[in-house]
This record gives C-alpha cells, structure tokens and sequence, in this order.
C-alpha cells in the first residue's frame, strides 16, 4: 500500500481547514509520549523512526485523494492548498532503537500547525506499532539470551502489520526472519525450514526428507513431529543425516513444533549426539513467547534456534501501545492539556530530555525533561510529589532528543535496520538488569527540572482558577 497524506483521520483535516482560515501561520509543537511501558515491562524500545522520516520527506495527497476530499465540504481554496501540501517541519528525536521510558518526550515536531495536526495519525501509526513490537522482540532476547531467534510471525500478524512488525523484530534483537518482503526491502536475514504439508505430500516421512536434503541441502531443517517425533521423525532424520555425510553434506536441524519441548528437546538432542550428529541444531517452535523461553532455559531444555510468530508480530497480550502526540507550544507560547488523572496533565513548552549515566556508562535509572531554553539541570523534581528530588550534578548527562530533521528534509543519512538493532542493543546492556526482569521491574524515574514544572504548575493554576 502507499502511503499517502491521506493515511490520516479525517478530524486532522477538518480542524486543518479550520485552521487554514483562522492561523494559517500558526507555529506549533507537539510531543510524542506514551504513558505506561508496554507488557507492565521496566522499558520500551524505541522503533519507526525512520520509516517517519522516509514518508514525511513524501508526504503528499494523490490528484485522487483530492477528488475524494470534495465529497467532504472541503472548500476549494483548502483543497488548493491541500494540493501543494508537504511537511516541512523539524523533527527532534530520540534514537531509533534506543531503549526510552513513559511520559517523556520520546520525539518533537515543530511545524506550521496544519502541517503537524495532518502528519500526526501516520506518525502515531507507525511508532507505536513498531515501539511495541521491538519492546517485545526484546524480551524475547532477553529470555532466549545468546540462542537464535527466528521470526515466523507474517501469517498470524495483523494484515500488513507484519511487515512492519519484522523490521521492528530485528530492531529487538531477533536475528533472522522467514518474512522474505521484509527481509529483502529492510536487507536481514532470512530463513526457513518447512511445513507440515510439505511432509503430508509424500505417503513416506523419510522420502519426503531426502528430496529435500537432496534438492536444497544447504541450511535444511526437517520438521520431525508431523508423525511421532521420537519414533519416526528423528529416526528418519538421522538417516538422512547420514546420507548427507555420505555426499560431503552436513544437516543444519530438526524441528520441533508440538508437545513438551523441553522432554522432546533433550530426546533428541541424545538421539542425535550417539549418532555422532552433535553438529544438528534443534529448532523449536509452537507458540512460544518469553515465558514460555524462559521455562525451556530453566528445564535445561537444549534448544540451540527458537522460532517466534503469533505472539511476537502481534504484541500479545498487549495488542496497542498506548502513544500519544499532544500540543505543548502555539507561536512560542505554552500550551497545555489538564486531565483528572494528574499523570495525564501534559507537559508545556519545547523540551530536552536529559539522561543520567553513572561513573562506569550504566544508566543510572533517571531521565530529567527541562525545558528546551534551559542549559542542563542540577535538579529534578518528581512532577507531582513535592517532596522527592534527585540531585544530578554527580551524572553525566545525556541530551536525548537530537534534530533529526528540518524544513521536511532529513539531516542524516538512513540508517539501517542492522546498524539501529546494533544501537539497541548497546544501550539495552547499558539498562540494568533490575529495570529487565518481568515481574515487578524497578521503576526507571523521570522528573521535571524545576523550572519545567513552575512553568507546568503556572499554567495548571492559570485554567483552574
Ligand atoms: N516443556 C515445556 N515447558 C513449558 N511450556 C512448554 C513446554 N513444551 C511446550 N510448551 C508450550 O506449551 C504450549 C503447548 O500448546 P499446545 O497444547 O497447543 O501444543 P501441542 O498440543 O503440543 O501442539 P499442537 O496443538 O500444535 O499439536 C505451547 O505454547 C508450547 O510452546
Ligand atoms: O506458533 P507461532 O509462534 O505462531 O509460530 C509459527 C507457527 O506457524 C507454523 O504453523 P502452521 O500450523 O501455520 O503451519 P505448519 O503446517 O507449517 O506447521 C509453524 O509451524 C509454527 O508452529
Ligand atoms: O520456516 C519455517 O519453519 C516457518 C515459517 C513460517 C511459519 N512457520 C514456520
């Protein structure tokens, strides 16, 4: 599908119409935040960047998409305008891949407010699905620690998310996939082994592994549950196996994909060692997900290749990472959104956010949001608790948010998807583990710098009083 400036919600463009009459040249700031990390995880990892900027740098409505416009009571000056239309903005960003934390910008567009306003549904699109993906990609990494993780997950994700949710996998640490749109366009690895069906097609298991041993023996895997895993699948397998010796070949797995893995698993895995086969891999799939990983490392499970679809592409359980963009700044001025729920109250101005490393480069466990005008803060402050507060002269600091594009244009060449799944996995050795582990992780703090939240606290007073 192309995307267009279409691949937008239709309030974006009645309030632009609105706008083009009443502050054409209005100059705003939006934020892009979401407000609690994905899986009751410590962190999420930061995914879609640039595929953002890729689609803002095009941005434009089809002559079609004007047609269908006018069916909507757009006037003909705004469809003119709409016509010429492009982004050409600036954007500050976190980067890709980097591992970020709840109600803190993770990236800024500044903009001519109908260009920001439109830009905002496609932006929310594609980071939000991406972040969750690769935050899950990630824990999956974490569970299966220095084992091969395959991504399996096209024909279960939603449409064509999963094409998206493939690039994002790889970001979170997996290290090929079967997806081969995916693989080609985002230059990964890609891999397979084969289905049931392929083994259904022959009346004999054993006839059905040696054309393929045959006909494609480098890299083959054979799926040995389709029967009895124990009593034909692997029997039949470490024939071939043999055989391939025989022609100089050498068999690259088998694959599990049904019953208690672990016991099958170590089955094997003596079956092939007293065949002197210790070099065949055993792959394992079968709705797997960290959890389920992780009990296969604890029941010593010798899975040397796990593969992953349903609940990676889908981000099972969580389904939607919560990402929001909120206006923060009009024409230099604060602009701010109250809510019950004080956590939801946003924040004003163009920020920085800022984040502590301790003497050896680990983080520490604090990001602090100042104001964009502000030089780094010595202090921050809990953003409602008055009485917690950090000092943060004895860190080094990090500045986050880097301008990553201006008037519509990139300013750094595109990186890949290897280079940013690289960058991720720098920065998640640098998260300790505490802020890592499933249940109960440490709460990573974000604080205001004191002048951010007396700009904040002014302004909540102003539009309660
Ligand atoms: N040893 C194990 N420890 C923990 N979980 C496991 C173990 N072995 C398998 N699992 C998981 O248990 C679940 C079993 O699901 P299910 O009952 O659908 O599988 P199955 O009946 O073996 O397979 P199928 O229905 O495909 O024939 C899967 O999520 C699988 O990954
Ligand atoms: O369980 P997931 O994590 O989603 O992993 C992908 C699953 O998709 C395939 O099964 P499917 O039944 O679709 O096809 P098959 O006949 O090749 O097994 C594969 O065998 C895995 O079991
Ligand atoms: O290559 C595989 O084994 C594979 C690919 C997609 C889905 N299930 C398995």
């Amino acid at each position: 599908m192309e995307i267009t400036a279409s691949y937008t919600d239709l309030y974006q463009l009645t309030m632009a119409q609105v706008y083009f009459k009443t502050k054409p040249n209005g100059t705003a700031v939006f934020d892009y935040y979401f407000r609690s990390n994905p899986f009751e995880g410590g962190y999420a990892v930061f995914a879609g960047l640039e595929n953002i900027l890729e689609i803002l740098e095009n941005f434009t409505f089809s002559p079609s998409d004007i047609d269908y416009l006018k069916h909507h009571n757009f006037e003909p000056s705004f469809l003119d305008y709409l016509k010429g239309f492009q982004f050409r903005g600036t954007i500050s960003s976190c980067k890709e891949g980097d591992v970020v934390f709840p109600n803190r910008p993770i990236l800024q567009v500044e903009a001519n407010i109908i260009e920001a306003q439109i830009v905002e549904t496609v932006l929310l699109n594609l980071l939000n699905f991406q972040t969750l993906i690769a935050t899950k990609a990630s824990r999956i990494r974490y569970s299966a620690m220095d084992k091969v993780l395959l991504d399996m997950g096209l024909r279960r994700a939603h449409a064509t998310g999963g094409y998206y949710a493939t690039r994002a996998a790889i970001i979170g640490g997996f290290n090929s996939t079967s997806n081969v749109k995916a693989a080609k366009d985002f230059k990964v690895s890609c891999s397979g082994t084969m289905a049931h069906s392929y083994i259904q097609s022959y009346e004999d298991e054993l006839e059905a592994f040696r054309d393929f041993a045959k006909i494609r023996p480098k890299q083959c895997v054979l799926l040995v549950d389709t029967y009895n895993t124990l009593k034909s699948g692997l029997p039949n397998a470490i024939i071939v196996a043999k055989e391939m010796e025989v022609r100089g070949e050498r068999l690259m797995g088998v694959r599990l994909d049904s019953g208690d893995l672990a016991y099958l698993a170590k089955k094997a895995r003596v079956m092939l060692d007293d065949a002197d086969l210790k070099y065949v891999k055993i792959v394992a799939s079968n709705q797997l997900d960290e959890f389920v990983i992780n009990s296969l490392k604890e029941q010593k499970a010798p899975i040397d290749i796990f593969g992953v679809g349903t609940n990676l592409v889908t981000g099972k359980p969580d389904a939607s990472l919560g990402g929001v963009y909120k206006l923060s700044e009009l024409n230099g001025e604060p602009r701010i959104k109250l809510s019950e729920n004080i956590i939801k109250t946003t924040l004003p101005f163009k920020k920085q956010v800022y984040r502590m490393l301790d003497e050896s480069g680990m983080f520490y466990g604090a990001d602090a949001i100042a104001l964009a005008s502000e030089e780094k803060p010595t202090k921050m402050v809990h953003p409602f608790d008055q009485t917690k507060s950090l000092a943060l002269d004895r860190f080094q600091q990090e500045p986050l948010l880097e301008k990553v594009m201006e008037r519509g244009q990139r300013l750094f060449v595109e990186k890949s998807v290897a280079e940013i799944a690289q960058y991720s996995k720098s920065r998640l050795a640098q998260l300790p583990t505490e802020f890592k582990r499933f249940q109960n992780p440490h709460i990573y703090k974000v604080g205001l710098s004191p002048k951010l939240k007396e700009e904040r606290d002014k302004l909540i007073d102003t539009h309660t009083r």
